[in-house]
């Protein structure tokens, strides 16, 4: 067994003495072409956008506003999800605790919990280059004091890398959101259904559908503008309600099942593109564009087929080798030198 185990040197000689000649390559020839072929879409070296546009600032969105032109906002949560949105052209990208539902498998948003938003906060902002960022404050983040909120909110910026936070709740979070607004950091408000609190609401529930309902819809959207908002976001509330709040409000609505009076959408991107089994449950408000889970069934399946066939890998799939080269090496087995 032991004298089978050669030094490198040893070996070369066995290999120069017995099979001369033996050219071992200094660099394999191709390597460089290789390198520079070698960039995976979903790699900080991924291509460049074929029409690369400018950053989406707090003033981009103001224009839009001004201008009446829908703000478009889609959730993304790891740096694949946000780069395709980017890609497509997304005003704002949002790093959604939906995650916690949509990335992680947990049952509600409650779950996640602030370390796990950073952390995807990072691998959403690596990817986006122009759409503004925004990162959810996960549920006991915030609640507690506004200092408790601002760090939260500064570590989601520093750490997470986003340019925004967002956090949910109306009237009562106006301390809280002007503590945060006023340390410079611009905040989303998110009220109507706010999915942190649906131990609270009974559920996934619409809000606003009483004439008191809309009232209180209406008096947090005009709390959260006044202690500093940029935009707000009006979740599952009747249309005729978020229309008429947008009206009276200085500053964007993003709406998510809050019919098309709002001055932007947000949906949350597994849920439009389609990436989920067949007979999972989507709320109302969901319009499916894709079928990104079939895709990739397909795909997957068809590997599947192809391994079990040996259809895969086909030559084309194999790196090449000199015959000459293989011959002596067969050779060289066959003699068990080696
Ligand atoms: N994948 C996903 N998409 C989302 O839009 C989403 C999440 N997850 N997780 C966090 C919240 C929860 N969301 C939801 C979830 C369910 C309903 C829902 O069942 N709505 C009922 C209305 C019930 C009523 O009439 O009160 C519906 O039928 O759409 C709404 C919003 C929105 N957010
Ligand atoms: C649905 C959007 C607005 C959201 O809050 C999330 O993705 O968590």
């Amino acid at each position: 067994m032991a004298q089978r185990i050669m030094r490198p040197h040893t070996l070369q000689k066995t290999l120069k003495s017995t099979f001369l000649p033996v050219t071992v390559a200094p660099t394999r020839p191709g390597a460089i072409s290789l390198c520079q072929t070698r960039r995976s879409s979903h790699s900080p070296l991924g291509a460049p956008p074929a029409a690369p546009r400018k950053k989406v600032t707090i003033n981009t969105l103001q224009a839009l506003y001004k201008k009446d032109e829908p703000i478009t906002m889609m959730t993304a949560h790891d740096f694949p999800s946000a780069h395709v949105a980017d890609h497509a052209g997304m005003d704002i990208i949002l790093v959604g605790d939906s995650l916690a539902m949509v990335a992680l498998g947990m049952e509600d948003t409650s779950e996640v919990v602030l370390e796990e938003m950073i952390l995807h906060c990072r691998s959403v902002a690596r990817a986006t280059k122009a759409a503004f960022t925004i990162g959810d404050l996960p549920m006991g983040s915030y609640e507690i004091a506004p200092e408790q909120a601002l760090e939260s909110a500064i570590r989601v910026v520093k750490e997470g890398r986003v340019q925004g936070i967002k956090l949910e709740g109306g009237l009562e979070m106006a301390p809280t959101i002007e503590r945060i607004t006023r340390a410079g950091i611009p905040v989303l408000g998110h009220i109507g259904l706010t999915p942190q609190r649906q131990n609270a609401l009974g559920g996934f529930r619409v809000q606003g559908k009483t004439t008191l309902g809309a009232l209180k819809v209406l008096e947090d959207a005009e709390a959260v503008q006044a202690a500093g908002c940029f935009a707000v976001v009006l979740e599952a509330v009747p249309a005729e309600v978020a229309s008429l709040v947008t009206k009276k409000l200085k500053i964007p609505t993003i709406g998510i099942g809050a019919g098309n009076g709002c001055s932007g959408q947000v949906l949350v991107q597994v849920d439009m593109s389609g990436n989920f089994p067949p007979g999972r449950f989507l709320p109302k408000f969901v319009k499916q564009y894709g079928d990104v889970w079939g895709e990739s069934m397909k795909a997957i399946q068809a590997y599947k087929t192809d391994v079990k066939s040996r259809a895969y890998p086909a030559p084309e799939h194999t790196y090449p080798m000199p015959a000459k080269e293989f011959a002596e090496f067969e050779n060289l087995v066959k003699s068990r030198i080696i």
